[in-house]
């Protein structure tokens, strides 16, 4: 059985991950973290849901994770952190979903991944990890003549823009590409732009309602186009992901692995 500290435990994935390890006879609710002055400290983790679990929400880290195999974190940048640092220093192994990290932040995540093993990934979901290749194959291919645009659509609610995995979805074009993203990216385009420059990687966002998460990838030539689309319907899709990563986790020690890990699709 892995002892599982689901960080967010009242957020949006939060309540996608409480069902997912309720649902899993292989998985128990160990710890739930929120916010020192979320409501529902104190709180039993469950009870949102309906259900009681005798675990208590806290926002006490060191407290949370004693004893416990993975950390699942899906908060905000800044938590994150301090999660990470606490379970380095405890040997809690982690995944980490949240998104909208800086560079040297994401620097953090990989020195971190020296002394314990984390699952690092923008989008949990097969389909999406199943993208990624999709689309380094696609660049590999139309590598001349075709301008490539990331376009992606998410719920109202979102606070960074554009999403991890629309970023992802950049960098894996870019790679394939022989291009350097942070060169290439064009954020959005307004007024006289002039032409498209053939080696900009551009992306758009859209914020709406209660978009679940769509991306498309348009590889745009001259007479043809191509677009390689993934749109998630629920978040179950994510925290499955995420559940199957923390299991993934089990028998490592160290190490910075993505979901192309988990899934076994790297060469
Ligand atoms: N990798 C993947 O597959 C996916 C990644 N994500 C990413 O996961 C993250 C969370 O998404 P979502 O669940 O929709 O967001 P929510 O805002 O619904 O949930 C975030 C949770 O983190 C808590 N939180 C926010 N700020 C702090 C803080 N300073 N300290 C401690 N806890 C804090 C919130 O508490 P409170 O409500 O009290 O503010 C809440 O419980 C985002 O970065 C999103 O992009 C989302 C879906 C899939
Ligand atoms: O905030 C969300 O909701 C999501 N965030 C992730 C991202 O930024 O890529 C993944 C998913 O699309 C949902």
């Amino acid at each position: 059985m892995q002892k599982i500290v689901i960080a967010g435990c009242s957020g949006r994935m939060g309540h996608a991950l409480l069902e997912g390890v309720f649902e899993d006879d292989g998985l128990e609710l160990h710890g739930a973290l929120d916010r020192a002055d979320s409501p529902q400290i104190g709180r039993d983790a469950g009870e949102q849901l309906g259900r009681k679990t005798g675990v208590k929400v806290t926002a006490d880290v060191a407290a949370a994770i004693r004893g416990a195999d993975v950390l699942v974190d899906f908060t905000r940048p800044e938590p994150s952190l301090e999660y990470l640092e606490a379970c380095r220093r405890a040997g809690v192994k982690l995944v980490i979903g949240t998104t909208g990290f800086s560079a040297g932040q994401k620097q953090q995540i990989e020195r971190a991944a020296q002394d314990v093993a984390i699952v690092f990934a923008p989008n949990m979901s097969v389909g999406v990890t199943l993208l990624i290749s999709l689309v380094q194959a696609a660049a590999k291919v139309l590598n001349q003549g075709y301008d490539v645009e990331i376009i992606e659509a998410h719920h109202r609610f979102k606070v960074d823009a554009p999403s991890g995995t629309a970023l992802r979805l950049g960098e894996a074009a870019a790679e394939a590409l022989g291009r350097n993203l942070e060169e290439a990216a064009i954020y959005g385009r307004q007024g006289v732009t002039g032409e498209r420059d053939p080696n900009t990687i551009g992306f758009a966002t859209v914020r709406g309602g209660d978009v679940v998460g769509d991306h498309t990838v348009l590889f745009a030539g001259i007479g043809e186009r191509m677009e390689l689309t993934h749109k998630a319907s629920s978040r179950a899709t994510f925290a499955l992901g995420a559940l199957r990563a923390a299991k993934f986790l089990a028998d490592r020690r160290v190490g910075l692995y993505d979901m192309q890990d988990v899934l076994g699709l790297k060469k």
